[in-house]
């Protein structure tokens, strides 16, 4: 039987975070290693486990998988949480693309002055609440079923999920004007995974 996976980061959120999320809630075990000094990060790149000099890394069935895309889709894939056809999985390709996206606007976060985080601030839950959120909002309502994608829970529902609570973080009652996003649609997503633990680090890598 295949070992854990292991994971290889910093001991913070960034692009490792949800990598950790999909393994949660497919109900994975897995192992991290934080890279806290540079000997360690030489020691990986000096053994040849850095395709682009880069991580988050995962050692996971026999291979060293670089690239966070990359990686995602095959858990996603492996567990059965990337729909059942072609169609299914180019629309979780889509929602996922899009929380992507939002997501990108909050990892930036912490680089940023205290001046330009409170600009930030704005656009976040801007877009969230403008661009984003409203077509999540739309493709439930529209097809009346609790998950995103098929009438089962995928990768889109985790990814959403986490940008939701990254956008709460920012402005508690964010989900005020989404019924559909709120409770069932957060509450089944948390129950058709894992609870999702522990996975609450704080440092951000862009
Ligand atoms: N496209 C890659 C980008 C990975 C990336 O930018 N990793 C950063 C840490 S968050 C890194 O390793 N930076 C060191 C470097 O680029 O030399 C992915 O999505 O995995």
């Amino acid at each position: 039987m295949a070992g854990k996976p292991k994971l290889y980061y910093f001991d913070g959120r960034g692009k490792m975070e949800s990598i950790r999320w999909l393994l949660a809630a497919a109900g994975v075990e897995f192992e991290e290693e934080f890279l806290e000094t540079r000997e360690q990060y030489e020691k990986l790149l000096q053994g040849g486990s850095l395709l682009f000099q880069q991580v988050p890394m995962v050692e996971i069935d026999g291979m060293k998988m670089v690239q966070t895309r990359a990686i995602l889709s095959y858990i996603a894939a492996k567990y059965n949480l990337y729909g059942k056809d072609l169609k299914e999985r180019a629309l979780i390709d889509m929602y996922v693309g899009g929380t992507d996206d939002l997501m990108g606007f909050i990892l930036i976060f912490p680089f940023l002055s205290a001046e330009d985080k409170e600009k930030q601030h704005a656009v976040i839950v801007q877009k969230a609440t403008s661009r984003y959120f409203p077509a999540y909002e739309k493709v439930l309502k529209d097809h009346g079923q609790d998950f995103l994608v098929g009438n089962s829970f995928s990768w889109a529902d985790i990814h959403l999920l986490e940008a939701i609570l990254m956008v709460e973080e920012k402005k508690s009652d964010v989900l005020l004007g989404f019924p559909q996003l709120q409770v069932p649609y957060t509450n089944n997503t948390l129950m058709a995974g894992n609870v999702i633990n522990d996975i609450s680090k704080s440092v951000v890598c862009r």
